[in-house]
């Protein structure tokens, strides 16, 4: 298990991290997700030990994580910890990259090994192109690979897929969150995108300005955000007065998708603008009294239709 506890973290004078305290079992997902600049990837180095605590405590099945004030050669043994920059080295083959931290005692499984992470992140046709020649989604998917070439108990991923199209990402996403599973391996990652935090993630751990705000399933996390900070990480929210449709004075956080058109009985509004998204479309309509409401449906509206709406 990985316990967190009380931690604390200042770069110089800048408080960065405050009081954060979790634990992880082993083989278990978390998802760090929170606005750009609230201390995820800040968490995720101290927790592979490269910056001393300025409280606090981080341990892994009882060992101790210490910072570098303790440690020579700061990091942590078990864990892979993979930045925003990859750190491939660029004048060896993308085989010799992911290849780099396995043993050459035993030349045949270290040669099955590159080839079945290749193939997973989807880089066999590249295995003897030198690195420097890779696009930046080239470049993170062989990081990756890297990573976890060697097993690792804990592995901390920083945006591991943000340099990746949407094409593949489903597809890597799955491969590798799959691969970790079955090897029991704990996860941990920060992340902008609620396709890697819903999906995937066993907790989801909420931060805002250094501090933990919910750690949760996602199943919870999403359906019963503690406020709006919490549900504007999953895309567009509606901030309601349930009175305006029907109910008492009260404060209301939903989803576009949980506002419904109606025939009759609705809540008058005025469509304002319709953004087709494939499956469905968005439309942002006016109450009466000017308030904003996003609404999920799949039927497209022309400017100033009036629609009635529930929620
Ligand atoms: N090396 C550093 N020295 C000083 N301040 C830093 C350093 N790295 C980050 N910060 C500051 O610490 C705060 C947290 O940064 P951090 O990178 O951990 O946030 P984040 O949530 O990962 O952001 P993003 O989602 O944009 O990557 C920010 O205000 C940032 O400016």
């Amino acid at each position: 298990m990985l316990k967190v506890s009380n931690v604390c973290f200042s770069y110089d004078a800048k408080k960065v991290l405050n009081n954060i305290s979790f634990s992880v079992n082993q083989g278990e997902h978390i998802a760090i997700v929170g606005e750009s600049g609230c201390g995820k990837s800040t968490l995720l180095r101290c927790l592979y030990g490269l910056y001393d605590l300025d409280e606090g405590e981080l341990a892994y099945n009882n060992e101790k994580i210490l910072g570098p004030a303790y440690n020579l050669v700061p990091g942590m043994d078990f864990m892979k910890y993979l930045a925003q920059d990859f750190d491939l080295m660029p004048f060896i083959t993308v085989a010799e990259n992911i290849g780099k931290y396995l043993s050459n005692f035993y030349k045949e499984e270290k040669q099955i090994r590159i080839k079945e992470l290749l193939d997973m992140v989807e880089m066999t046709p590249y295995a003897n192109v030198k690195a420097k020649l890779l696009s930046g989604g080239q470049m993170q998917r062989v990081a990756l690979a890297r990573a976890i070439a060697r097993e690792p108990k804990v592995l901390l991923l920083d945006e591991p897929f943000s340099h990746i199209d949407s094409f593949q990402k489903n597809r890597l996403r799955r491969n590798l969150f799959r691969h970790l599973k079955e090897a029991n391996i704990t996860c941990i990652v920060a992340t902008h995108d609620r396709e890697e935090s819903l999906p995937f993630a066993d907790k989801i751990l909420v931060m805002k300005a250094g501090e933990t705000l919910s750690y949760d399933t996602p199943n919870t996390i999403y359906n019963t955000p503690k406020n709006k900070y919490t549900a504007a990480l999953f895309g567009d929210i509606n901030v309601l007065n349930k009175k305006d449709f029907g109910g008492y004075d009260e404060e209301l956080i939903c989803y576009p998708h949980q506002v419904h058109i109606v025939q009759e009985n609705g809540t008058p509004a005025t469509v304002k603008e319709c953004y087709y998204r494939g499956a469905d479309y968005l439309v942002i309509a006016e109450l009466t009294n000017k308030q904003q409401v996003f609404v999920e449906t799949k039927k497209q509206f022309t400017l100033n239709d009036t629609i009635l709406i529930t929620i």
